[in-house]
C-alpha cells in the first residue's frame, strides 16, 4: 500500500545556498495491515522520512524518487489530490500529544471533528460516539476526559486520547514518530500495547520512528535500521536479532540505553539476550 522508491532529500541553507543531501536514494514497500519500524541513531534521517511522506519537509527542500499510497505518486499528485490524501488516508501520532490538539478546545471537540462518521450526526449521538473511542483506548472516566482541556491531562492519557483520534478517521497509514518517547516506562508499556491492539484491530498500516530497536520490535513486523539518510538493513525483528548485517545494527543493539523488564512489551529483544546469556 505503501511504495516508496529511492527517495532523496536535498535541503538548502537559506543563507549559503549550500544544498545537503539528507535521504540518499531509499527504498522500501509496506503492505496493507504490517508495521515497519524505521530505526536508527538521532540524525540518521527517521523523522525526515516521516516527513517526507507526509509532505512537510523543510522549506526549501527537494524531495525525488516516489512515495506511492496505494498506486498514487503523492511527489506528483495534485495539490487537491494531495490533501485528500493527507485529510483521509494519513493520520500522525507524534512525540508530543500536545502538539495534536489544539489548546483552548476541551478533548472532546477534538475528538468529534476527526470522526469520519460522527461529523454528520447530532452533538449527543456524537458525544456517545467520542466516549466510545475513549473506551476503546482503555479511558473509563469518559466524561471527565471529553471535558478537559490538553493541559489538563497528563501526557500518556493525552496520548490515548490521540491515538483514539487517529484511528477513528479511518486511515490507510498510521505514522508514528517516537509516540511514547516523552512518557515514563510504565506509562509507556501501557500506550505502546494500546497502540498495537488498535492497529492490529483496524488492520492499519504503520510506519514506526524511534531510536529504540527494543520498542520497534514490539511493535513491528519489519526494521528498517538506518544510518547517515541511508537504510542499510531491512528485516524481520528475528531476523535483524539473529543475523545483524552490519557492524552499525550490531553496535545499535549494543548500544541499547536500557534493558526493559520481563512483560514489558518492549522485552522481545531483552528476553532473548538472556535466553541466550
Ligand atoms: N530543518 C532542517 N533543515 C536541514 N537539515 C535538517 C533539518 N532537520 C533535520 N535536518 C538534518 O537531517 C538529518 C536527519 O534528521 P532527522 O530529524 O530525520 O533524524 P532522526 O533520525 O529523526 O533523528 P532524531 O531521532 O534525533 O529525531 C540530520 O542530519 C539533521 O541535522
Amino acid at each position: 500500500m505503501l511504495r516508496i522508491n529511492n527517495l532523496v532529500l536535498t535541503v538548502t541553507d537559506p543563507d549559503t545556498g549550500q544544498q545537503t543531501e539528507i535521504l540518499h536514494g531509499n527504498s522500501f514497500e509496506l503492505a496493507q495491515g504490517e508495521a515497519l519500524g524505521l530505526v536508527g541513531e538521532s540524525g540518521s534521517g527517521k523523522s525526515m522520512t516521516l516527513k517526507c511522506v507526509l509532505g512537510i519537509e523543510p522549506p526549501g527542500a527537494r524531495v525525488t524518487g516516489a512515495i506511492e499510497l496505494d498506486g498514487t505518486d503523492m511527489l506528483t499528485a495534485s495539490g487537491e489530490a494531495l490533501r485528500k490524501i493527507r485529510a483521509n488516508d494519513l493520520a500522525l501520532i507524534a512525540q508530543n500529544p500536545h502538539g495534536a490538539l489544539n489548546p483552548v478546545l476541551p478533548v472532546e471537540r477534538f475528538l468529534i471533528e476527526g470522526m469520519s462518521d460522527a461529523r454528520s450526526k447530532d452533538k449527543k449521538t456524537a458525544r456517545v460516539l467520542a466516549a466510545d473511542l475513549l473506551r476503546q483506548v482503555g479511558i473509563d472516566d469518559t466524561e471527565r476526559v471529553l471535558r478537559s482541556y490538553p493541559h489538563q491531562l497528563s501526557g500518556g492519557l493525552l496520548q490515548r486520547v490521540v491515538i483514539a483520534g487517529a484511528i477513528s478517521g479511518d486511515p490507510k497509514l498510521l505514522l508514528a514518530d517516537e509516540p511514547t518517547t516523552a512518557l515514563d516506562v510504565t506509562t509507556q508499556a501501557e500506550v505502546v500495547a494500546i497502540l498495537d491492539e488498535k492497529r492490529r484491530e483496524h488492520g492499519l498500516s504503520m510506519v514506526f520512528v524511534t531510536h529504540d530497536l527494543d520498542l520497534a520490535a514490539a511493535v513491528c513486523d519489519r526494521l528498517a535500521v538506518m544510518k547517515d539518510g541511508e537504510i542499510v538493513e531491512i528485516g524481520t525483528p528475528e531476523e535483524i536479532r539473529d543475523h545483524p548485517e552490519t557492524e552499525y545494527t550490531r553496535n545499535l543493539m549494543a548500544a541499547r540505553p536500557m534493558l526493559y523488564p520481563k512483560g514489558h512489551p518492549a522485552a522481545f529483544l531483552s528476553e532473548n539476550k538472556e535466553a541466550q546469556a
